[in-house]
């Protein structure tokens, strides 16, 4: 089974790009999702968040304040470190629990879609790394209109992670989505077709 990394930047569009690669029916595990799944009510995760940031992160029903504990963690690096230490050995869990599911079906091909795949160093569970591109003007005015953020608050959330200038050495392969939908498309398909995976 080959297994390729899907990464970037916030708001690189990894998300577009894993819609079409789902078009291909290509299975995708998408680590934002498992990210969520964990830090619900009655999961280990939980309970860990809501000892360490209090009751300010959680809404009156008792779920996490997304926007909240967001607006704490990409300000403090300290905070950020202690929430990630929470919650990423969760999501590994997850991932490797389902990555052994589709090697024991025989699957020819899965994509994991991490957004911190290198600053995690998780390049050793994958064969290619896909990296989806853009310059730092386009994804801060996209972040800002996906968001609604000011460009203080999208900013903070950028340099969390590292440049993607930096993560644009050490791909396999990077699709530059600066230009049109339709451009990364072609160029996600030509990736693909390079390493012999799908139509
Ligand atoms: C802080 C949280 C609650 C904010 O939630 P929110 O709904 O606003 O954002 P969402 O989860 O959709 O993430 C959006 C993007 O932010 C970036 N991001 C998220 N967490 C982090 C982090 N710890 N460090 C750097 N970038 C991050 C990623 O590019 C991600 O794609 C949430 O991001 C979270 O629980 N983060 C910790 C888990 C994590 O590291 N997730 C990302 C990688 S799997
Ligand atoms: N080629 C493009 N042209 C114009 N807008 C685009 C293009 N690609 C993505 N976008 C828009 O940019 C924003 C960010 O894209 P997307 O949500 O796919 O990024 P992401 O990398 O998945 O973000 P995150 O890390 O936050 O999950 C979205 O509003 C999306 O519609």
């Amino acid at each position: 089974m080959i297994i390729i990394g899907l990464t970037g930047g916030i708001a690189s569009g990894k998300s577009t790009v894993s819609k079409m690669i789902q078009e291909q029916h290509i299975p995708l595990i998408d680590a934002d999702q498992i990210a969520r799944e964990v830090v619900e009510p009655g999961e280990p995760a939980y309970d860990e968040i809501a000892e360490t940031f209090g009751s300010d992160v959680l809404f009156a029903d008792g779920t996490l304040n997304r926007k909240q504990l967001g607006s704490i963690i990409f300000q403090d690096e300290s905070k950020r470190k202690k929430l990630n230490s929470i919650v990423h050995p969760q999501i590994r869990k997850q991932m490797s629990g389902k990555i052994a599911a589709y090697k024991s079906e025989g699957t020819e091909a899965i994509v994991l879609d991490i957004p911190l795949l290198f600053e995690s160093k998780l390049t050793g569970w994958t064969d290619k790394v896909l990296l989806v591109y853009v310059t730092p003007d386009v994804q801060l005015k996209r972040l800002m209109l996906r968001d609604g953020s000011t460009e203080k608050e999208a900013l903070a959330r950028i340099q969390s992670q590292l440049p993607l200038e930096e993560k644009k050495q050490l791909a396999d392969a990077v699709i530059n989505n600066n230009g049109s939908v339709g451009d990364t498309r072609g160029q996600l398909m030509a990736a693909l077709k390079q390493w012999g995976v799908g139509k």
